[in-house]
């Protein structure tokens, strides 16, 4: 028990308390919890005037840098017996939910993947206040999206190295939506809603995380001698592109390196690159290897 959660007038040596001492500290702590929200969101109401004031407030009140630094110093604070599984949850509906008192927003989410995944990591990451709006296919989410004040899009990052539609060309324009979010913030081998997922919205340049940079490719003169040039260090997804032997390739880029190494490594090994469009961007991915906290 820490100290916040003792009751103000025990120790730790002090007679075992009743049941229910026990659930009155409970009722006390649940209070205290409550409190502490209703004050969060007075502070929210003051941040949405200073965002007025100081022009940074946009479309959408989603800010991918902040979110990104505050999940990964959630899960490096969390200790104790709660699942980490379950803080990163509750935290996920806090921030998502108080982003949208501040600029009402809906998630719109590609389903054609595969409708229980995508749900589990909306529903996870967003709660269920912000609606949630299903689309059969990742170039309805894109529209619905650019046609919004706001609106987020989710799409599967990566759910195999090919894909039937590069849609990702639907982003290449200025103006266009743009990839501002990967999800989960916090990776690790058994996350409840560990489907990776970008997030879509209108283009965010001040507020834009640039650690990973994700790139649109468009190649002739594909080739399985192409694909094995590219280096390990970048995530691509293929796609075909119009003429017979073209591709369209969504190319993710780890911090520290350049889309001209992969260009040049197509180069050298006889494709041609006809186009190249940075996407979007996202916080590098923070792995937590073991869960800080397990019952
Ligand atoms: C509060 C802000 O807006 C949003 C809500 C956040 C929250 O509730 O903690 C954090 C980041 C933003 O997505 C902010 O920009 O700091």
């Amino acid at each position: 028990m820490t100290q916040s959660a003792m009751p103000q007038n025990a120790t730790q040596n002090d007679a075992p308390l009743s049941l229910a001492d026990l659930r009155s500290e409970i009722d006390r702590i649940d209070a205290a919890m409550h409190q502490l929200l209703m004050e969060r969101s007075e502070i929210i109401d003051r941040l949405v005037q200073v965002k007025h004031t100081q022009g940074t407030e946009g479309g959408s009140a989603f800010r991918p840098a902040r979110e990104a630094d505050m999940m990964r110093r959630l899960v490096e604070r969390h200790r104790g017996l709660l699942p980490l599984d379950t803080v990163e949850s509750i935290w996920r509906v806090i921030i998502a939910t108080f982003t949208y008192v501040q600029a009402p927003y809906s998630v719109h989410a590609d389903l054609s993947g595969g409708e229980a995944p995508m749900r589990d990591s909306a529903r996870f990451h967003f709660g269920f206040t912000v609606p949630f709006l299903p689309h059969m296919g990742a170039r309805g989410v894109i529209d619905a999206v650019a046609g919004s004040r706001g609106d987020l899009g989710l799409l599967a990052a990566a759910p195999s190295p090919s894909a039937a539609d590069p849609w990702w060309t639907a982003l290449e324009a200025e103006g266009a939506p743009k990839i501002i979010a990967r999800l989960p913030f916090v990776e690790r081998d058994d996350h409840p809603a560990g489907l990776p997922v970008f997030v879509v919205s209108h283009p965010i340049a001040d507020a834009a995380v640039r650690e990973v940079r994700v790139y649109s490719l468009r190649v002739t003169g594909w080739s399985a001698a192409a694909g094995r040039a590219i280096p390990a260090f970048a995530e691509v997804v293929v796609a075909p592109d119009e003429a017979l032997d073209g591709a369209a390739l969504l190319v993710s880029l780890p911090p520290g390196h350049a889309v001209d190494e992969v260009t040049g490594a197509l180069a050298e090994a006889g494709a041609g690159i006809r186009a190249v469009a940075e996407v979007g961007s996202h916080a590098a991915t923070h792995k937590v290897v073991r869960p800080a906290a397990r019952p």
